[in-house]
């Protein structure tokens, strides 16, 4: 059965802002936050994990959602581990990563997981977007937003609005948005 409210979980406001102005209200959105520790694994694992972990916590039904930054030259590394990534090398060293092979291309990943409560399997809903890491372009105040561009410019230097149409987590948005209301 699909849920008429949502409990976001996460410790990130800007993704709560994106999820908020990407389902406008076609849901009621709670949010809740809490820092989850997260798991290695594949990204359909760690998203799992990290959302049974969050049913547990909060002892009730939840989504939450972890983003994956994959560098094709890099067999989809640093993935998962790309706050890490972040925190360590910033902008310019995510770009030094790349700097010995001819391939800059980038996939920015969305996994969402939805479980009804403590015991439920979680549902996942991915979004992806084809971009390349190119030197930081544009405000600086989303994570690695100025170093991904899509289709000429980087997610920083698209307004939210145009972001929110073509990004990795409206993508997972959508998938999300297609099975409430399949659900009803
Ligand atoms: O659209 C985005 N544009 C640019 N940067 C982004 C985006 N979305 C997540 N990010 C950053 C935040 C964190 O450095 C890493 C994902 O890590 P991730 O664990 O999913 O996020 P988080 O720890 O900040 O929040 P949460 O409490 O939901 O796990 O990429
Ligand atoms: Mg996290």
């Amino acid at each position: 059965m699909a849920p008429k409210q949502l409990n976001f979980i996460t410790g990130n406001k800007n993704k709560l802002i994106e999820v908020e102005a990407i389902l406008g209200d076609t849901v009621d959105l709670q949010s809740k936050s809490i820092d989850l520790v997260e798991i290695q694994g594949t990204i359909e694992e760690i998203s799992a994990d990290k959302c049974r972990r969050a049913a547990e916590a909060v002892q009730g039904p939840v989504l939450v959602e972890d983003t994956c930054l994959c560098f094709n030259a890099l067999k989809e590394l640093p993935g998962p581990y790309i706050k890490w990534f972040l925190q360590a090398l910033g902008l310019e060293g995510l770009n030094a990563m790349l700097a010995g092979f001819p391939d800059k291309s980038a996939q920015a990943v969305c996994t969402f997981a939805y479980s009804e409560g403590p015991g439920h399997e979680p549902i996942i809903f991915q979004g992806r977007t084809d971009g390349k890491i190119v030197p930081a372009r544009g405000p600086t105040n989303f994570g690695w937003d100025p170093i991904f561009e899509y289709e000429g410019k980087t997610y920083a230097e698209m307004d939210k609005a145009e972001k929110n149409k073509i990004s990795h987590r409206f993508r997972a948005l959508e998938k999300l948005k297609t099975w409430l209301k399949s659900e009803v």
